[in-house]
């Protein structure tokens, strides 16, 4: 079981880029991350689950996570490292480096994302022997 962190770009560093304006920027617009070749998809997804048992990374495409509805809490760990997870709340979107271990769960009946990732995407997937879940 993890502490519950708040998603800043600190905090959010090792894993991925938070898609917000960058501070003190008077832009209205700003591309806040991208990909140097090849096509990509949107989908939305749901989920009910309060826990997770297996988690997923991409080798060769960053995601983005963008909250919907309901309470999402993204778990994330380095690539390296796949048993030592991090808990964030998704109160903001933020685009997943490629390679990071990644799961969601919900705090409330049911939540849902937007996902922005390549059209052709592998994935790669790691078992915990014991249920995650978050402290709250
Ligand atoms: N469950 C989950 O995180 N899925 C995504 O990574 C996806 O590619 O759909």
């Amino acid at each position: 079981m993890r502490q519950l962190e708040s998603v800043t770009s600190e905090a959010f560093a090792p894993f991925g880029t938070v898609l917000e304006f960058p501070v003190k920027c008077r832009e209205d617009f700003v591309i806040v991350d991208t990909e140097e070749k090849g096509g990509w998809r949107v989908a939305v997804f749901r989920y009910q689950n309060k826990e997770i048992r297996r988690i997923e990374n991409h080798p060769f495409s960053k995601e983005s996570f963008e909250p919907l509805e309901g309470i999402t809490v993204l778990l994330v760990a380095g690539h390296d490292t796949p048993e030592e997870y991090r808990a964030f709340v998704l109160d903001k979107p933020i685009c997943l480096k490629k390679g990071i271990w990644h799961q969601v769960l919900t705090l409330t009946p049911e939540a849902s994302v937007k996902i922005t990732e390549n059209r052709e995407v592998e994935s790669v997937f790691y078992e915990y022997d014991t249920a995650k879940s978050v402290m709250i």
